[in-house]
């Protein structure tokens, strides 16, 4: 039986920095994935979905200077905007397999479980460990609703060779906020059926309300408190189910479905009771170095993890973390302080730090300088309809708790207030810091 200092199950962003950090201390390592190489974000996620927002965004800020100076219409070949997403994700399954084979990292393909607490079965074979680690990423909520089969996954929506004519997406958070945006400026009509009693909750609600007309504009059928509950075939097409507090159920004719519902630690097929590895409703039970409480030999990292927001980020964060327990000892904690997000609509909206919500709950005395300001400069230049920022900083400390960006280059400027959140700068700090003129950045000043 072939044995290794440390097993990683999955091929992710938390893989492979995690297998970086090992390897370069001299382990022995085995990577084993069941789908190619490279994980959510460069195959399935940020990365792809990215590519496709290029095309979105050259639409509109074509649309958007119409009438200033740009003529002409411009609209989006669909199958030409994926074969230039593929000509990013193509690559990447092989370049990764010749990463491993440069680090001298054993790569194995197949499902993996759990064959004892110290081995993994995969492709018929039993591979012992001295660790493992998870890190399965996430998938997936399931409904739970007749006809859950008609449901395509984001996945399959990156995928598409040519674009339905009427889409549903199921749920109102950032896959449903950033698929309707590619989709309906690709022509398509698009609907979020969204359960919550609003759209993108992990957003402030303020900022989301000024964002809000750009999805109207754009003919994005938005429907809240409302919880899907059926999707059946309807002749060619299909036919979504609706139910809603206090109104009659609603129901949508269209040609996909897609689900936005929101995902969770992809656990299902390792059999983590055969590792003696403690689940509970669904996520492992990990202790503060993200190790599982049952089984020492076993750590987790990323969406598999499920401790931090499920982001790109958070998984090289917690990779790194893992790397430095096995290496020295399971002394070090993830920070989640200061991670920014993004939903990448365009505009793009943005957070980081303490809602406002959550800073009043917490009792800090706080000042809130919040507005909405399409007439500064920066949205002006670019005639975007939506630019507003709402910035909480403590009357104490001086400290900034939270940021909420909306419009253009939010999601740079972010990045900034992550810096400050992060590292303990104040708002004096970031007053007295020289940006370039004129950038999103020199907006920061008149945010404080
Ligand atoms: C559509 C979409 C867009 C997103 N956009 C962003 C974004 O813009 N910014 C951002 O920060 N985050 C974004 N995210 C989230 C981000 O992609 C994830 O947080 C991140 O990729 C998780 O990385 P990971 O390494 O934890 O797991 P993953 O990258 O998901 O890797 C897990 C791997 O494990 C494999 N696996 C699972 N079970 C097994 C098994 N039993 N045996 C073998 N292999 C297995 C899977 O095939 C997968 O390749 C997005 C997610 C989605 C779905
Ligand atoms: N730009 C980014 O960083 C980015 C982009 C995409 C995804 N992601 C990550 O992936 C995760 C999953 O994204 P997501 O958009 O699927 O989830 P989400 O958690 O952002 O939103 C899911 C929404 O679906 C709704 N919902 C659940 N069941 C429903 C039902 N039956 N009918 C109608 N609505 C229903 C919920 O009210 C919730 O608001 C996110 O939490 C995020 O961390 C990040």
């Amino acid at each position: 039986m072939a044995h290794y200092d440390l097993i990683v199950i999955g091929s992710g962003t938390a893989a492979q920095v995690a297998i970086g950090q090992v390897r370069a201390a001299g382990w022995s390592v085995a990577v084993i994935d069941h789908r190619p190489f490279g994980g959510t974000c460069a195959l399935r996620g940020c990365d792809p979905k990215k590519m496709l927002v290029s095309g979105e965004e050259a639409i509109d800020a074509a649309a958007r200077m119409a009438g200033h100076g740009v003529g002409g219409d411009l609209a989006i070949d669909w199958p030409s905007l994926m074969a230039f997403k593929r000509s990013f994700t193509d690559p990447v399954p092989a370049k990764q397999e010749r990463r491993y084979a440069k680090l001298g990292v054993d790569a194995f393909h197949g499902l993996a479980r759990f064959a004892s607490p110290d081995a993994v079965a995969v492709d018929g074979r039993t591979l012992q460990a001295q660790h493992i680690l998870i890190a399965t990423g996430a998938g997936p909520i399931p409904l739970g609703i007749p006809g859950e089969e008609l449901v395509s996954t984001s996945d399959a929506f990156l995928e598409l060779e040519t674009l339905p004519r009427r889409i549903v997406l199921i749920g109102g958070g950032y896959v449903a906020a950033e698929f309707s945006h590619l989709a309906a400026r690709a022509g398509a009509e698009v609907t979020i059926l969204q359960r919550a009693s609003r759209l993108l909750p992990h957003f402030d609600p303020d900022l989301v309300g000024w964002l809000t007309p750009r999805f109207t504009a754009l003919g994005i059928r938005i429907e809240t408190g409302t919880a899907v509950t059926r999707v059946e075939r309807n002749g060619d097409g299909l036919q979504v189910r609706a139910s809603r507090q206090g109104a009659p159920d609603l129901e949508v004719a269209c040609d996909l479905v897609i689900h936005a519902a929101g995902r969770r630690p992809d656990l299902g097929s390792l059999d983590l009771s055969t590792g003696q590895v403690a689940v509970q409703d669904g996520r492992l039970q990990l202790d503060a170095h993200l190790r599982s409480i049952s089984n020492p030999r076993v750590y987790a990292a990323g969406d598999a993890a499920g401790v931090g927001p499920p982001l790109t980020p958070v998984s090289s964060h917690d990779a790194k973390i893992v790397a430095a327990n096995l290496l020295q000892g399971p002394s070090r904690e993830p920070d989640y302080r200061g991670v920014p997000s993004v939903a990448f609509t365009v505009p793009p909206i943005a957070a980081v730090g303490l809602s406002e919500e959550a800073a009043r709950r917490s009792g800090l005395k706080f000042r809130v300088n919040a507005a909405s300001t399409p007439d500064w400069f920066t949205a002006r230049r670019l005639a975007e309809p939506v630019y507003g920022h709402k910035v909480l900083i403590d009357e104490r400390t001086d400290l900034v708790l939270g940021a909420h960006l909306v419009g253009p280059n939010a999601d740079e400027v972010i990045n900034l207030f992550g810096l400050a959140i992060r590292h303990g700068l104040t708002a004096a700090d970031l007053r007295s810091t020289m940006f370039a003129y004129p950038t999103g950045a020199s907006d920061i000043g008149y945010m404080l």
